[in-house]
């Protein structure tokens, strides 16, 4: 189990971590979601005591990082794709991290076979591509066996197929009772992968809750309804005092609407429908709107996270779980921080 208390870091004036609180279960995936600046790279540092914290503190099965013996046994962790030595072999470096903690070799091969590396075990990495950096950083992962398991992006540039194999790896290492944690911009991957979500905005915790209530309290649901008769149809909504907003194509939608209620209003006041049928906002959706709200609501201010860190703006975090979180204050835009070669292995 990863708990966090009140971890807070602060880069000179950016607030990049601001009091984050949460536990990763075990058993579950838990997807890290945040857009691009909102903190995910330095809270899983902080995890790894890559990065001191500023407040607070995060302790793995209790401890802090630096206060397990043989660390990879606990928890293994892909924070950078191709962060190896160019120069050495897959399985030299494997061998090299496994002897730092005690791991018998025959775990190397092992693992560089349930990667799909065994055909390359012996080339440098430089010739690897993404795809291969990011099995062999996943090898180092799964390395000491551990418990807790976590990936920073780890579909970052990966084709179907490997995307395909990482989101079956995690669902398996659940499966098997480990704690999984893993961030990724991609909503529509972590709607297919993980089982818990937490979400971070500007470094706050914006939301902590299973998929399946995130889904239903950030999903807007509809009725679509396309008439030859849109006057007519306009007026028995308005007369029914139902909320609607324009479609496509000259539809019109009823948000949170009841299909069959919609269908026998429409029949009893004779108004000819060519369509009526549910819509539901998908997750990706959401995400997208609002991440692009806020690079909208930041593109050219300038602006870093102040020290202060206050919302303030229009629809700011509203707490943990808080449904309607999404802020148009989200930081957009900023630069991910790159994460020296090497680190993956503490
Ligand atoms: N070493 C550093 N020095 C100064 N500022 C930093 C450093 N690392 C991160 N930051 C800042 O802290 C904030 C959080 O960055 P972080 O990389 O943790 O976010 P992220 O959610 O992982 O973003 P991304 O999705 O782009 O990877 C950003 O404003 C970033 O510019």
């Amino acid at each position: 189990m990863i708990e966090l208390h009140d971890l807070t870091k602060r880069y000179g004036k950016t607030l990049a971590v601001d009091r984050l609180s949460f536990k990763v279960p075990q058993g579950v995936v838990t997807g890290f979601l945040g857009p691009n600046g909102a903190g995910k790279s330095t809270t899983m540092r902080m995890i790894l005591d890559l990065d001191r914290p500023t407040g607070g503190r995060v302790t793995i099965d209790g401890k802090r990082y630096g206060q397990l013996s043989e660390p990879l046994k606990y928890i293994g962790a892909l924070l950078e794709a191709k962060a190896v030595h160019p120069g050495r072999t897959a399985r030299d470096h494997l061998l090299w991290l496994a002897q730092s903690n005690r791991i018998p070799e025959r775990r190397v091969d092992e693992v560089l076979a349930a990667v799909g590396l065994t055909p390359v075990a012996r080339k440098r990495a430089r010739g690897f591509s993404l795809g291969m950096g990011q099995r062999l950083g996943i090898a180092s992962a799964l390395l000491g066996d551990p418990e807790i398991l976590m990936f920073d992006e780890p579909v970052n540039g990966l084709d179907p197929e490997g995307i395909l194999w990482i989101r079956n790896l995690m669902k398996r290492l659940a499966a098997e009772g480990r704690t999984v944690f893993v961030s990724s911009h991609l909503m529509s991957e972590m709607a297919v992968t993980a089982d818990h979500l937490v979400v971070i905005g500007r470094g706050r915790l914006l939301s902590d809750l299973p998929m399946a209530e995130f889904i239903r309290r950030n999903s807007r649901s509809a009725v679509r309804l396309r008439s030859p008769q849109p006057e007519r149809l306009l007026d028995v909504l308005a007369g029914a005092g139902l909320r609607h907003e324009p479609g496509p194509d000259g539809a019109y939608e009823v948000v949170d609407g009841d299909l069959a209620e919609l269908g026998e209003l429409a029949a009893a006041h004779g108004v000819v429908l060519h369509e009526l049928s549910p819509q539901q906002a998908s997750l990706e959706e959401a995400f997208m709107q609002m991440t692009a709200d806020a690079v909208e609501y930041h593109a050219g201010d300038g602006a870093g996270r102040d020290a202060a860190g206050a919302p303030g703006g229009p629809g700011g975090p509203g707490g943990p779980g808080a449904p309607g979180a999404w802020g148009a204050d989200w930081r957009g835009g900023a630069a991910k921080q790159p994460v020296a070669p090497g680190t993956e292995e503490n």
